[in-house]
């Protein structure tokens, strides 16, 4: 930011009284020139503002009443032009007025959104705006994409052929919702390692002329960089990226192991638990399979009529095979595979220093974790985090601000995580889902998440959202 508002005395201005009544007198200049700019760019005037800074560059940052500063004022009365020249000759966008509001926030306030979205274009942006937040915290365990899924691609049924056959080309093999992984104890502190089991299509392919084996088309394998092919290279089948598929068979567990050459393989029991060992990488390419695959083993047969179905589409469609049907007529979400919305919230108590934590009777002794439940039809992610956080524990919640997602492949949710501000705080918890709930604070979720002496309860995995909202939280200021 600049600090210089003044220009440098001149020789002249030698001797003290000299200099005191230049300063006063450039003073009174620049801050003339200060509100004249300001008030070119509150009133949308380009072309004053655009000379007044061509003239006095150091204007650009300048703040006037309150606080605000050029950018601020034309960005609350929405003129789009003035912001973007503002920020062409550099202007801190990040600067805040005396009520701590950026020029992001007041567009965002007085819904100029065209101009909140070209303030807060950037990471380093968006960093800003949500203060002491770290992006990449924001990725939660389940989200990372590794693979383009080309989806265009789902209905060429040739270059899917060619893909299928391709040497490049990986399977995964899935049994009850399973994958295959071959795990190895890396050390103490990381415990378990969990790989998926790739396989190449002449290990697979007799299983794939079974007519109960389900093949999903994945997608191909990003590749980063300028090194990444065009769409024109790709229709032209020069350097394309490995293509991934999974596999759902009925054959016997046993049997199918029985085909991997590595150590120590499996299909993990408890997916709850065995599904939260792998990579980041990994870990998006399961919750994509699983969340596919489970709906095709609920949804075998039409919905609507009740007739056998046949799939489609890389296995992202399935179609009633009754020429009747009414799913045949228009576009159904029925022949989709579905992803359940559910809303996880951190409640966070009027006073800013506690939070609302509850307890299933399932968890592990002494875990507590972020209140949730599923979206109903035709309710907000709002109302649905004020429904459920009251339903489970008797608490009314006021603001809902949405922090990131999570797939949750168990077997298709996605966890919209919040935070919420109560406005009332006395707990009557529903015992048929929550068996207690309570205010938690700061001190003791700190000491909880760093494993102190006497924490006061233990924390969700860390691969969960639930994990990840109250580690946001304590890294927040408590000034909500
Ligand atoms: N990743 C995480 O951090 C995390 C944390 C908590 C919960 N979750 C997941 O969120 C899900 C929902 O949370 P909840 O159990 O508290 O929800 P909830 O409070 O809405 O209660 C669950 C009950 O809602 C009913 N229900 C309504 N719609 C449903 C649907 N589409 N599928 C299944 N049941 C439905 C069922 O009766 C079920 O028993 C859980 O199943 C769990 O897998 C994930
Ligand atoms: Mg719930
Ligand atoms: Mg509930
Ligand atoms: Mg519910
Ligand atoms: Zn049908």
């Amino acid at each position: 930011m600049h600090t210089q508002v003044l220009p440098e005395p001149t020789e002249a201005a030698r001797t003290e009284g000299k200099a005191a009544r230049m300063t006063s007198l450039h003073l009174s200049a620049m801050g003339e020139m200060v509100e004249r700019f300001l008030d070119a760019a509150a009133r949308g005037d380009l072309t004053q503002a655009s000379t007044l800074l061509s003239n006095t560059p150091s204007l650009i940052n300048q703040k006037g009443y309150s606080g605000w500063t050029a950018l601020m004022l034309a960005a609350r009365n929405g003129h789009y032009n003035v912001v973007e020249v503002l920020l062409s000759h550099g202007c801190d966008k990040f600067s805040v007025n005396s009520s701590s509001q950026t020029a992001y926030d007041i567009a965002k306030f007085w819904g100029h959104r065209h101009i909140s979205n070209l303030l807060g274009r950037t990471d380093d942006g968006c960093r800003r705006v949500l203060p002491d937040t770290d992006l990449h915290q924001h990725e939660n365990y389940f989200s990372r994409e590794t693979l383009d899924r080309l989806s265009g691609k789902r209905t060429d049924k040739v270059w899917l052929e060619t893909k299928r056959n391709h040497p490049d080309t990986v399977y995964l093999l899935f049994s009850n919702l399973s994958p295959m992984v071959s795990s190895s104890q890396v050390d103490e502190h990381t415990g378990v390692e969990t790989k998926l089991c790739r396989f190449r299509y002449e290990a697979v392919k007799e299983l794939l002329q079974k007519p109960a084996t389900v093949l999903i088309f994945l997608g191909v394998e990003k590749r980063r960089g300028p090194s990444s092919p065009s769409s024109s290279q790709m229709e032209e089948g020069v350097q394309e990226p490995p293509a991934w598929f999974a596999i759902s068979t009925d054959e016997d567990a046993a049997e199918l192991l029985k085909r991997c050459r590595e150590k120590n393989c499996s299909f993990p029991k408890t997916p709850n638990r065995d599904l939260l060992t792998f990579s980041e990488e990994e870990a998006g390419i399961v919750a994509q399979a699983r969340s596919v695959l489970a709906w095709h083993s609920r949804y075998s047969f039409c919905p609507t009529c009740g007739s056998s179905t046949q799939l489609e589409e890389g296995g992202y469609k399935r179609s009633c095979l009754n020429a009747d049907c009414r799913s045949l007529k228009g576009v159904h979400n029925t022949c989709y595979p579905r992803v359940d919305p559910v809303v996880i919230m951190l409640v966070i108590h009027p006073d800013g220093n506690q939070c609302l934590l509850g307890r299933k009777k399932i968890f592990p002794a002494r875990m507590f974790s972020c209140l949730a439940g599923f979206v109903e039809p035709g309710e907000t992610m709002e109302d649905a985090v004020r429904r459920e956080v009251e339903e489970e524990s008797g608490v009314k919640v006021g603001p809902v601000q949405y922090i990131s997602c999570q797939p949750w492949p168990m077997p298709s949710n996605l966890m919209i995580g919040c935070l919420a501000v109560a406005i009332s705080t006395d707990i009557k918890v529903d015992e048929n889902e929550i068996e207690e709930a309570r205010w938690f604070q700061r001190q003791q979720v700190i000491e909880s998440l760093l494993k102190g002496p006497h924490p006061a309860f233990t924390f969700p995995p860390r691969q969960t959202i639930a994990h990840q909202l109250i580690k946001h939280w304590i890294g927040m200021n408590s000034n909500l």
